[in-house]
């Protein structure tokens, strides 16, 4: 199958988009794989399909799927990418633009500075929702959140805050993120069994009260330079840990993103997350047919 991409990014995290406003494109998970391949096809964290609207009061559909060809609920970097594009592509006027994701609805933004704000919708605490099986552990609360021990290979153990952006997160805390175990407990937390939709794992240095250092090793796409949903899972943690005030810069290893939450009683108000979009380049390529 004959294609054309956008390859964009932000803040370093990569994707592939295409547009499927006339009409769904029909791949398989094979060729979201192959197509997001760094060898054999384009290479992206991410594949982002750009559809119409699904129905009234939706400007657009979203569709996300990592580079292990599963589709996700959300991709935070992906949204500010995703509005650059519309508006590029001349496919709307509108801003904001109200689009439909697996796990909801969003609302994207450009801003004049060139910088986008998405409001990524509300944290979820409850631990069937992120989804986190907690049968048999013992919490410890810190702030006004729990923290649950994750027992992991070697005796090794993460202390893990878990919410949900739509998608899956587990946060920890750690004193340099440039000696924190990503690359070995990434993957022991991703496939954790006591998360049943796998997760994707945080690790959260905080600076002060509004700068904190984060890496992210992603469910399905590994560690990448940045991950957007996930400096939302991280900020909001932080602030219900008591040590993060509203508005925090997330220094990652592609860029800066800044979220900003009030927390309120029920926790349940939208987190903003502003940073950058940028086009790579245009490209069309032939997709082998992969079932
Ligand atoms: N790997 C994530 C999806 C992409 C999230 C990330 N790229 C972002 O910017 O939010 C997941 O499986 O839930």
């Amino acid at each position: 199958m004959h294609i054309r991409f956008t390859k964009m990014q932000g803040a370093g995290n990569d994707f592939v988009v295409l547009d499927e406003t006339r009409g769904p494109l029909g791949l398989s998970h094979a060729q979201y794989r192959w197509l997001a391949d760094r060898h054999f096809g384009v290479g992206a964290d991410q594949i982002l399909s750009v559809r119409p609207s699904p129905g009234p009061g939706l400007d657009f559909e979203y569709l996300i799927h990592n580079a292990d060809g599963g589709e996700v609920e959300h991709c935070g970097n992906g949204a500010r990418c995703f509005v650059r594009y519309v508006h590029d592509k001349g496919l709307t006027t509108l801003n904001p633009v109200r689009v439909k994701v697996k796990q909801g609805e969003i609302s994207l933004a450009l801003n004049h500075d060139g910088r986008v704000t998405v409001d990524m919708g509300a944290p979820v605490f409850a631990l069937e929702r992120v989804p986190f099986d907690a049968s048999g552990l013992v919490s410890t609360t810190m702030g006004n959140v729990e923290r649950w021990p994750l027992a992991l290979p070697d005796g090794d153990e993460a202390l893990v805050c878990v919410l949900s952006m739509g998608n899956p997160h587990a946060v920890q805390l750690v004193d340099n993120v440039d000696t924190a175990p990503v690359l070995v407990q990434g993957p022991q937390i991703e496939w954790h069994p006591r998360f049943p939709a796998r997760v994707n794992a945080g690790f959260l240095q905080i600076v002060n009260r509004g700068q904190v250092r984060l890496r992210v090793y992603e469910r399905g796409a590994g560690e990448t330079l940045a991950c957007g949903t996930g400096a939302c899972a991280a900020v909001v943690t932080g602030i219900r840990l008591g040590l993060l005030d509203a508005k925090v810069d997330v220094h990652t290893h592609g860029g800066v993103l800044t979220i900003e939450w009030v927390d309120t009683p029920a926790h349940d108000a939208p987190v903003f997350m502003t940073g950058p979009a940028t086009t790579v380049f245009e490209g069309e390529i032939d997709v082998p047919d992969l079932d």
